[in-house]
């Protein structure tokens, strides 16, 4: 493999911070592409809003979420309205603002707040533990915010009956805690309205990963008190650059790396965080790339890291390019990636979400594929109401091993297995080493939980292959699409528990952790009819968690 050539473009004389450094080991694929896309105006087409960039088959599709290109001047109306309410909830005594919302209705205002350093509880889950944590603290003083584009979330839907039923409990008024953000004409906006509560509505044309910019971005976020006119600004900074045929596009460039580098068989991306004050970036741009270009046996596989010596940045492998966001550049001699392509993106907040969005448009239309859909996620949310509807099969238990109960998929574990560890080794034992990657589930409180993600790494290093890691239901609206729809090349990992209380979901036939089962099961077969190899290690309590973290040491 011939090294690494970095090169740097930056917005000098543009008005807009912003400097992407990229490197890449094949010269004449890179430029080949970029070439053909300035050619092919590709980055005015997508700032027109042009919906045949990606081909007739995604046409239709496309020609209906491209608004996220104007959002940085279109969304400036809502600034105003946001910070009257913000004020408002602040003069009457509310100190905490929790965000009910899946996927692109709940990563942006995490990262977003996170950013400006102010208190957003994203309640992102169908954990039972996980939702109590969240109505019992300070519900005198919340605002709860629920957020969904299409308002037919299930867990959004489960999260909202829940508030409602707590502030109705507790003597509060529910219309005076619940804002509503969602699109003209869903099912939520017309209970809404009906139930009185205070409603922004969203752009629909604008996919829900896309949706930064938009009230689904903006209300959380300013109502916790983070700088939404800030990030606006920022991002339409860097939007003429982004919108220029030319070679010294950002957008263009990063996207063109992306593509040819997944058409060179490099097919993940690793992210970390060079020295940004937006630590959180990774997990809004892994639900960005993944969902978008996660398809038709395709995709990029985004592997966020915790920090720049986490394995799988250090060392790489040759299938990863490896990207980070931040003010420090950090490839040179010591620290090449494995394959040869790299970028470093630094750029405030609101720059760097519009330019992975342009990036991850452009890598979509170099893969061929359609950057805006997301055709197997129904598939989980289907098994998962066949399995509370009562249809669908229960899973018969392998064995158990003190607290653990296994279940595996068909087909890969060897018969006589009958130790967690022998389970786990089997399973790992079948990863393809050359562009195999380990997914981890964990259906678990995140909160409370935390220490479990330790495992992305021990597995990285016990592998040395790619490890993602994710909390279900939250990675089901985010990497779920790629996990079912990309290239055939994962092994899966499920970890599942029991709660330390059920909680009932009100006026609804099921509880939250007969919910959040279905999620992890439905995911499951999904995945084992597609032929994918899962194993699920079930907890017999909180407690005894650790026996799994330490058999995937
Ligand atoms: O905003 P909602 O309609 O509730 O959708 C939340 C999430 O649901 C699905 O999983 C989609 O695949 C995601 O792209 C979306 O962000």
């Amino acid at each position: 493999m011939s090294r690494t050539a970095w090169n740097t473009v930056n917005g000098e004389g543009t008005g807009a911070a912003f400097e992407l450094f990229f490197g890449y080991p094949d010269e004449k694929a890179f430029a080949d592409t970029v070439e053909q896309l300035v050619a092919d105006k590709v980055a005015s087409g997508i700032a027109a809003q042009d919906p045949t960039l990606w081909g007739p088959d995604a046409e239709d599709e496309s020609g209906k979420r491209l608004g996220w290109v104007s959002l940085s001047e279109s969304s400036q109306s809502l600034v105003t309205d946001i910070a009257a309410l913000e004020v408002e909830f602040r003069q009457r005594g509310m100190t905490k603002v929790v965000l009910c919302g899946m996927g692109g209705s709940s990563l942006a205002p995490e990262v977003i707040c996170a950013a400006d350093g102010v208190e957003l509880d994203v309640l992102d889950s169908s954990d039972p533990d996980f939702v109590r944590s969240a109505l019992e603290d300070r519900l005198d003083e919340t605002v709860v915010v629920v957020s969904s584009k299409s308002g037919g979330t299930v867990e959004t839907d489960s999260q909202k009956r829940a508030f409602e039923k707590a502030f109705t409990d507790a003597g509060i008024e529910p219309t005076e805690r619940i804002v509503v953000v969602t699109d003209p004409g869903s099912p939520l906006e017309k209970s809404a309205r009906e139930a009185g509560y205070r409603v922004f509505l969203a752009d629909p044309a604008v996919g829900g990963r896309y949706s930064a910019l938009t009230a689904f971005g903006l209300v959380p976020s300013g109502l916790a008190g983070a700088n939404i006119e800030t990030l606006l600004e920022e991002a339409e900074a860097i939007r003429p650059a982004l919108e220029t045929d030319s070679v010294d596009n950002p957008g263009l460039r990063l996207g063109a790396l992306l593509g040819a580098a997944n058409r060179a068989g490099v097919d993940k991306v690793v992210l970390a965080n060079a020295g940004a004050g937006f630590a959180g970036l990774g997990d809004w741009a892994e639900q960005l790339i993944a969902e978008s270009t996660g398809k038709d046996g395709k995709g990029i596989l985004p592997v966020v890291v915790d920090a720049l010596d986490s394995p799988n940045f250090v060392p790489s492998t040759p299938d990863e390019v490896l990207a980070t966001f931040g003010p420090r550049f950090v490839f040179g001699p010591e620290l090449r990636p494995a394959s040869g392509w790299g970028a470093s993106v630094d750029a405030p907040l609101g720059a760097q979400m519009l330019l992975w969005e342009y990036a991850t448009a452009v890598a979509g239309r170099v893969i061929g594929i359609n950057p805006f859909d997301q055709p197997d996620v129904e598939s989980a949310k289907a098994a998962a109401r066949e399995m509370l509807d009562g249809g669908g099969s229960t899973p018969t238990p392998l064995f158990v091993e003190g607290p653990v109960t296994v279940y595996a998929s068909e087909g890969w574990l060897p018969e006589g297995t009958a130790t967690v560890a022998d389970a786990v080794a089997a399973l790992l034992g079948v990863l393809d080493g050359e562009h195999g990657y380990v997914s981890v589930q964990a259906y678990l409180d995140r909160h409370r939980d935390a220490a479990l993600a330790s495992v992305r790494d021990s597995l990285a290093v016990r592998t040395g292959r790619p490890v993602t890691f994710g909390w279900g239901p939250r990675f089901l609206h985010s990497t779920g699409q790629y996990h079912k729809g990309g290239p055939a090349t994962g092994v899966y990992l499920q970890v599942t528990g029991q709660p330390e209380a059920d909680l009932a979901v009100p006026d609804r036939p099921f509880t939250f952790q007969e919910f959040l089962t279905a999620q992890a099961v439905g995911d499951g077969q999904v995945l084992a009819r597609k032929g994918r190899p899962v194993l699920r290690l079930h907890v017999s309590s909180p407690g005894d968690l650790h026996v799994v973290r330490e058999a995937l040491a």
